[in-house]
């Protein structure tokens, strides 16, 4: 599988190179298949994304959106993955509120599982999945040492009880379910992901490296988080 490193002078670059590419990638998946599929990552990086995507001109009525990961929080809570990602971005904009797929996990960990699977059945490949790098490695909600789902036969869905960040209960698409893609998409910004960068260039088992679709990946990088001087 190829992973295609693209660094990026800053963060801010990053966002409008995503931006630019993720216009694009919708207006060809609506006009290939009627609809656009797209997995949301949480976290702090995104948000730079998602706020420049609120004045962007699209067919906001033909897009679907998914969560990678939610943490087990009441519903409005701020660290809420869905709702950094309403606030930003999808309060603003005209999807119909029906394709907006919220991990509900507001209903607790088991249920919030259940429900995102039944959620997912009938679904098949996203068209893309956004994703984030952890200081540790971990994506979405699959964290070192656990189990990441990987493999033919993982649920889609998984409860992760003991997430060593917090909250420690959270709900996480499976490895095998991320990688069920047409793109992959990783952002990664700031010098404080340089190690996690450093430690997947040199081919090590770090969770981020478990989602492996068959079109491969593309890491969005920042010239602080590839460890790099970028330009004059
Ligand atoms: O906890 C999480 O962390 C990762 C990385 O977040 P960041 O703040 O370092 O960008 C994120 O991708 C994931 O969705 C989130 O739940």
């Amino acid at each position: 599988m190829q992973t295609r490193w693209h660094v990026l002078k800053d963060a801010a670059t990053v966002a409008a190179e995503a931006r630019r590419r993720l216009l694009a990638a919708a207006d060809a998946a609506i006009r290939g298949r009627g609809a656009f599929h797209l997995v949301l990552a949480g976290g702090a990086t995104p948000r730079l994304l998602y706020t420049s995507l609120v004045d962007a001109r699209a067919d906001w009525s033909r897009w679907h959106i998914w969560f990678g990961d939610e943490r087990v929080l009441p519903a409005a809570h701020p660290e809420r993955n869905s709702v950094m990602a309403r606030m930003a971005w999808l309060d603003h904009v005209p999807i119909p509120p029906a394709q907006i797929h919220v991990i509900p996990t507001e209903r607790g960990l088991h249920a919030a599982v259940e429900a995102y699977r039944r959620a997912l059945a009938g679904m098949g490949e996203f068209d893309l999945v956004l994703l984030g790098l952890g200081e540790d490695g971990h994506t979405a909600s699959l964290f070192p040492e656990r189990d990441w789902g990987e493999g033919p036969a993982a649920a889609d869905v998984l409860a992760i009880e003991d997430a060593p960040k917090p909250p420690p209960a959270r709900v996480s698409l499976s490895a095998a379910r991320l990688s069920r893609a047409r793109g992959v998409w990783f952002l990664v910004t700031g010098a404080a992901k340089r190690e996690a960068v450093a430690r997947w260039r040199r081919g090590e088992s770090i969770p981020a490296a478990a989602i492996r679709p068959a079109t491969g990946v593309d890491v969005f990088l920042d010239a602080a988080a590839a460890g790099e001087t970028f330009g004059p």
